[in-house]
């Protein structure tokens, strides 16, 4: 059994992680932290936990979490690049859901983050978790920062066209529409995501520049191979609780008119377990990956014109967040990469 930490069990990314690791079949819960709550059982605070998480919340505590194979850092930006180094020098794997080390440039991550990166050494030695890119890597890897939940969807929806520098959109018009449920906000208590704010309401934020922009751009230069990689990134906040919706443009190049973007996306994610390419034409709903682990995309080319449209939905807290660590997880620990993944949607 994989004996696993968690720091920051108390948020929604933290409760969710319970949730798929609750279910894992090789999974042993060793420790799950909260300062405040520190002492109060875990079920106490989730009843949906009752009967599969026995034990206790407990303060963060370098020997307890030394003991563990992994430790997940559910935690605000910044934590994991304080807390992390100890561990992986006791021998502990780490994964962060935050994002202290999905940036590689410190200078980038003090602009974005408003905090200077104190653990630099260890930037070069990170992995990024996004699993469709990196997958060979993340098998090998002792630390790794999970993607946000906006980049899994752009770079995953984006992949097909840029990947190995292919000659098939104009890479520096790229624009990300994209539309978040209010769990993406997490759980603390803020003004935009109570009720009466958020509900019967529909708004952009962050049009300005979002610090998800530098991860995305540099995602997708990675996977194309190059810089000449520009993206307009416009996020909105929509009145649901989970789920992504993004929806991709990009200007197909003269010379690409010809190129079944159908058959080439489907292509290229016939191996993946949690890429769904839907049949020409589909319109997927956010609920139809409610809870699981899985993107659903679909491609359109409105017209038979120049532009492409690619539409991706995805749960914001499961392959957007704790779905995707315990995806890496299994790669890391040489386990089927699905292991205590194969959940269906939850419907209505
Ligand atoms: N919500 C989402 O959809 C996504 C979130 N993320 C990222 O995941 C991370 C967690 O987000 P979320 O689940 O919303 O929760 P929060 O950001 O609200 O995190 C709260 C948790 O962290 C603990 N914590 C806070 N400060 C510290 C500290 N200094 N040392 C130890 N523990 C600390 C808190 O417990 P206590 O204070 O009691 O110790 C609590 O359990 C964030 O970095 C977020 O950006 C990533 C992708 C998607
Ligand atoms: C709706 C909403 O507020 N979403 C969050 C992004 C959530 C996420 O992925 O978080 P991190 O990059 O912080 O880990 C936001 O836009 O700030």
């Amino acid at each position: 059994m994989i004996k696993v930490g968690i720091v920051g069990g108390t948020g929604y990314t933290g409760v969710e992680l319970l949730r798929l690791l609750a279910q894992h079949p090789q999974v042993q819960l060793q420790a799950i932290t909260s300062r405040k709550e520190a002492g109060m059982p875990v079920a106490d605070m989730f009843p949906s936990l009752r009967g599969r998480v026995d034990i206790a919340f407990s303060a963060p505590d370098a020997a307890t979490l030394g003991a563990c194979d992994v430790v997940f850092f559910a935690t605000p930006h910044g934590v994991a690049m304080e807390q992390g180094p100890a561990l992986l020098e006791a021998g502990v794997k780490v994964i962060d859901l935050a994002a202290d080390f999905r940036l590689r440039d410190p200078v980038v991550f003090e602009k974005w983050y408003g905090m200077p990166h104190s653990a630099l050494a260890l930037l070069d030695k990170a992995v990024y978790g996004l699993p469709e890119v990196n997958r060979d890597r993340i098998r090998d890897a002792r630390l790794i920062g999970l993607p946000g939940c906006y980049p899994t969807s752009v770079q995953l929806g984006f992949l097909p066209v840029l990947r190995d520098g292919a000659k098939l959109v104009d890479g520096t018009t790229l624009i990300a529409d994209c539309k978040s449920g209010v769990s993406g906000a997490g759980r603390k208590a803020e003004v935009h995501t109570l009720l009466a704010e958020a509900s019967d309401n529909f708004k952009a934020y962050g049009v300005k520049g979002h610090r998800h922009l530098p991860e995305i751009e540099q995602g997708l230069r990675a996977i194309a191979g190059h810089d000449a990689i520009n993206l307009t990134f416009v996020p909105h906040l929509v009145p649901m609780i989970r789920g992504i919706h993004s929806t991709l443009y990009a200007r197909i190049l003269p010379e690409a008119r010809e190129t079944d973007f159908q058959a080439l996306f489907e292509a290229a994610y016939a191996n993946e377990p949690f890429v769904d390419v839907m049949p020409a034409g589909s319109h997927p709903e956010t609920r139809s990956v409610r809870s699981a682990n899985t993107v659903r995309i679909a491609v359109h080319r409105p017209g038979g014109g120049d532009q492409l449209v690619v539409l991706v939905v995805e749960d914001n807290l499961v392959k957007g967040a704790s779905g995707q660590g315990v995806q890496c997880m299994n790669l890391m620990f040489g386990l089927p990469e699905s292991t205590g993944l194969t959940m269906l949607p939850v419907l209505p």
